[in-house]
């Protein structure tokens, strides 16, 4: 088994499947504007339009229409095709992060060119304006990866923060009841243990082909699937600026800073 031990190992993974990965949707590979909802895509090139199909469901929470049903539907054939390729060379096949245990990394199949260019491009200009002060105006990088809930598969996600600076939560389908997203606020690293506000807790219901955008810091859990299956995709973006500062004391960004 092609197994990553450590990072030379990774890129010769990478390169490995680079080479022998047969994708089922070449085309999905080479970013192209059209994966944008129309309404979205009406407003990318023009800077000033930009916050406007964007709608903030809860202070700090935004969400809008962001891809069409067919590239969501394009995208989940091309996961699945990997992770049944990888099964069938008997090759490792990375899990998104520590929490869930359903899901694929979308860098280690040719998908980090792609949603860099989504980031740095459609991404970046959004958060510059509604999250300058967690480097939102410097993301330079990304964490992606795909999570899958199901009743045979993970119910839940426990409640917790990111290890982002900002992420873009986006829903791919497919049909399913339960699974809201839960919010709960947000606190820096010293105030993560802190209970949330009544007011701070918010539980929002995902759809398929949108995204939902929010601080890394901002405190959530998803709930319980109750049927069907939730396939999101996570963009995890940092700033490498925003990461290196070390936070010495708790920042006004922190819901508990007022308190
Ligand atoms: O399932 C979701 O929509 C949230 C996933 C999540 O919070 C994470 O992977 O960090
Ligand atoms: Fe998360």
């Amino acid at each position: 088994m092609l197994k990553i031990t450590d990072p030379e190992s990774y890129h010769k993974y990478v390169a490995y499947v680079k080479e022998h990965y047969t994708p089922l949707h070449s085309h999905l590979y080479e970013f192209n504007k059209d994966v944008f909802a129309p309404s979205f895509r009406c407003v990318v090139d023009k800077k000033e339009d930009l916050l406007s199909t964007i709608v903030e469901i809860y202070p700090q929470i935004y969400s809008w229409e962001l891809f069409t049903a067919e590239f969501c539907y394009e995208f989940i054939a091309e996961v699945r095709h990997f992770e049944k390729w990888c099964m069938e060379n008997d090759i490792e096949k990375r899990l998104p992060n520590s929490m869930n245990n359903y899901g694929v990394v979308l860098g280690d199949f040719g998908f980090y060119d792609f949603l860099q260019q989504l980031m740095l491009e459609y991404i970046k200009p959004i958060t510059t304006i509604l999250y300058p002060d967690v480097g939102g105006d410097s993301l330079d990088y990304h964490h992606s990866f795909i999570v899958e809930y199901a009743l045979n598969k993970d119910l839940c996600l426990d409640f917790h923060v990111d290890a982002s600076d900002v992420t873009l939560n986006i829903c791919l389908g497919n049909e399913f009841t339960g699974g809201d997203l839960y919010f709960g606020g947000i606190r820096c690293a010293w105030c993560q243990q802190t209970p949330p506000l009544k007011e701070e807790e918010i539980g929002v219901r995902h759809e398929p082909g949108h995204a939902i955008l929010h601080r890394g810091k901002h405190r959530h859990s998803a709930q319980h699937i109750k049927s069907g299956e939730r396939i999101n995709m996570i963009m995890w973006c940092m700033s490498s600026r925003n990461q290196q500062t070390p936070l010495d004391e708790c920042p006004t960004w922190c819901g508990n800073y007022y308190k």
